[in-house]
């Protein structure tokens, strides 16, 4: 095959690339994967309405998120286990994320160090925008000390994941037997040098039933730094959510990982948008793939979106540099997508340019 023309193509090189196993664990979902379906699904429905003969012009496509600079209103979700597609793991997306001037969300399950990950970045741009994926623990003492390293490191924003009290039932996972990382291979955002208790086994993060609105009320009493719901589907937990002082929500179903036969996020977006009314960002991942994608979900009230799957494909298929074509193919698709719907920036999409069916 020639060089990828589109995201899915990264997906088939993937595929080829990675082990079944682990190509499994990236791309499977849980149980029946209905909601990994739907949220690609529910982009294809939705059909858009370009405005004719506005001469908006070549599109400026930059955004502010909670003071940060992005080139594109694509960033990049927080995915565990980088180094299982490629062995620069994390190190190459962070290079890629910054030298495209993207927001990267490092995940807390990363093979590599948050120190690290932050310093590879700064060698790609000199003030990049990284975030950091927190699981909140049980024991806030370790809870504290891992936000410290992502303070100490320069992340920017603590994304807390809300939709995880439990793992999904990953099936796939199940049948190939994947429960472990294979020898070598930890999470480097877990360990303690010195306490036997804290090796970077993949076991010892804790995803806790007893994840509250009050671990919200500890980390703002632990940290400055913005706070970003992340797995929100209802208008009542993001009003609830903003009133607990959350800085941004991100309307998610992690990717149909989590409770499966979920809606499809994208028809999350608009009654959330509408509940949040402005008062924050509003953020959306699941089955982004296309620049037209990117543009319904702009058009329907996010702020911005975030690619799963998608940064993995092109890390598997190519390192940084498969990172870093993902990332100019979605950013050409929106650009074009925005030209010819008669937009001259994202701020300027609205629900005008979106109709349900019929595509
Ligand atoms: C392999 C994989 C690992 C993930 N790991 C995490 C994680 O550690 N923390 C988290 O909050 N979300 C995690 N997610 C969910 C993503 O942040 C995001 O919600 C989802 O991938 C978006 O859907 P997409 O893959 O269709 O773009 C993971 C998703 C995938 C595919
Ligand atoms: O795979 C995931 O989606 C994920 O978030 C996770 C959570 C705990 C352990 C491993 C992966």
């Amino acid at each position: 095959m020639g060089a990828p023309v589109n995201v899915r193509e990264f997906e088939d090189l993937a595929r080829e690339r990675l082990d079944p196993v682990h190509y499994d664990y990236f791309a499977s979902g849980a149980q029946d994967e209905v909601t990994v379906r739907a949220n690609e699904a529910a982009f294809a429905r939705l059909a858009l309405l370009p405005r004719v003969l506005r001469g908006a012009g070549t599109p400026r496509l930059g955004v502010t998120v909670l003071g940060d600079e992005a080139s594109m209103p694509v960033m990049l979700a927080p995915t565990a286990f980088h180094r299982l597609a490629h062995p620069d793991a994390e190190r190459a997306t962070a290079r890629a994320a910054a030298k495209a001037g993207v927001i990267m969300i490092a995940a807390m399950l990363s093979t590599v160090a948050i120190e690290e990950v932050a310093a590879e970045a700064r060698k790609a741009a000199p003030d990049p925008a990284l975030w950091f994926q927190l699981y909140p623990q049980p024991d806030p003492a370790f809870t504290e000390a891992v936000v410290r390293r992502a303070e100490a490191a320069g992340c920017r924003a603590l994304v807390v994941t809300a939709d995880s009290p439990a793992l999904g039932r990953n099936e796939r996972g199940d049948r190939n037997g994947f429960h472990d990382l294979p020898p070598g291979v930890r999470c480097e955002n877990l360990r303690e040098p010195g306490d036997p208790a804290r090796t970077g086994h993949v076991r010892q993060v804790v995803l806790s039933p007893g994840i509250s609105w009050d671990d919200l009320d500890r980390l703002r009493g632990v940290t400055d730094l913005p706070i970003v719901v992340k797995g929100v589907l209802r208008p009542d937990d993001a009003r609830l959510a903003v009133e607990r002082g959350a800085d941004a929500v991100i309307v998610s179903n992690h990717g149909g990982r989590q409770l499966d036969t979920v809606p499809a996020s994208i028809t999350r977006l608009a009654p959330v948008a509408e509940a949040v009314a402005g008062r924050v960002p509003v953020l959306l991942d699941g089955g982004v793939r296309r620049g037209t994608d990117v543009i319904k979900a702009l058009a329907l009230g996010a702020d911005a979106v975030a690619i799963g799957r998608p940064a993995l494909w092109g890390l598997a298929a190519g390192g940084e540099d498969g990172v870093t074509e993902v990332l100019g193919l979605l950013r050409r698709e929106l650009e074009n997508a925005l030209v010819l719907c008669g937009c001259a920036a994202p701020q300027e999409t609205g629900p005008d340019l979106v109709q349900e069916g019929a595509c």
